[in-house]
């Protein structure tokens, strides 16, 4: 049986217009993102992947080709909290407690304190930061402030999980020990997520679903499915599979690459 499809790109482009010129973030970008699928975004700095990201949450207006997010529109999704987005930084507010911090959007939509309280607990369990919800966020490590701000973006309980290169200041280690974490919540969730890093093995480890992409004009210049088993110990990354994978992403990528700068 086919999975539904969550997010859907058809000749999808996006052009910004600065004072040097148009900029060309996105072009022809057509993808099927299905229920449950882990998708990663990989290129260089400029293809647009957090464009890309930002236009299936209603951030950006594609100016050409159509995007939908389980049929609706970006803003239609939106308005139905279809998602949780979680951003490079933190983004915690100092001032608040971390359980104040993951009640924050659930106050402005106006859950009750009860809601609340048990959203907070179910996220900082599903995270492993039970226990911290009274900490202040300088209290934590940067791993664990960027797992509160993973907390906070599945308080919704939305289906999809937009994350923007959320481990890309973390330090190896930390972010192994976060991707093999991240892969259970989503075995755990069922979520879809999209993506978006720079690291090639993150991008191999984590996904059922691959999309590279080039910069200048943002596109997609390959995408592989994955052949890999969803339960991943990290010593995946040494087998001849996942090393096949990796060059293929190297591959596409020098093939993208432009080397005018
Ligand atoms: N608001 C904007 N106005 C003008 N140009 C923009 C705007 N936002 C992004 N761009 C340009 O669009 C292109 C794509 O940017 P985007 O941030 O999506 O790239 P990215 O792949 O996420 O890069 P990085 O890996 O550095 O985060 C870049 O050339 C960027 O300079």
């Amino acid at each position: 049986m086919n999975k539904p499809i969550v997010v859907s790109a058809k000749n999808l482009g996006l052009t910004f217009p600065t004072g040097d010129g148009d900029v060309i973030a996105l072009s022809d970008v057509n993808l099927d993102i299905a229920k449950g699928e882990f998708v990663s975004f990989i290129g260089p700095s400029g293809c647009g992947k957090t464009t890309f990201l930002r236009t299936i949450a209603d951030l950006e207006q594609p100016t050409s080709g159509t995007l939908t997010i389980n049929g609706l529109t970006p803003a239609e999704a939106r308005q139905n909290r279809a998602y949780g987005y979680v951003f490079q930084a933190p983004a915690l507010y100092p001032w608040r407690t971390i359980a104040k911090n993951i009640a924050l959007p659930l106050e402005i939509m106006g859950h009750s304190a009860a809601q609340q309280s048990e959203r907070i607990a179910r996220t900082m369990e599903l995270v492993n930061l039970a226990g911290f919800e009274q900490k202040y966020p300088w209290q934590l490590s940067g791993g664990m402030q960027q797992r509160a701000s993973i907390a906070r973006a599945l308080a919704f309980d939305a289906d999809l999980l937009l994350m923007d290169e959320p481990f890309g200041a973390l330090d190896e280690i930390v972010r192994d020990h976060l991707n093999s974490e991240l892969l259970k919540l989503w075995a755990r969730t069922q979520k879809t997520i999209c993506f978006v890093t720079h690291s090639i093995p993150e991008a191999v480890y984590l996904s059922t679903k691959i999309v590279v992409m080039s910069p200048r004009p943002g596109r997609v210049i390959d995408v592989i499915d994955s052949p890999l088993p969803h339960e991943r110990p990290l010593d995946i990354r040494e087998t001849p599979e996942f090393l096949a994978i990796a060059h293929r992403v190297r591959e596409g990528l020098r093939a993208g690459h432009s080397y005018e700068e």
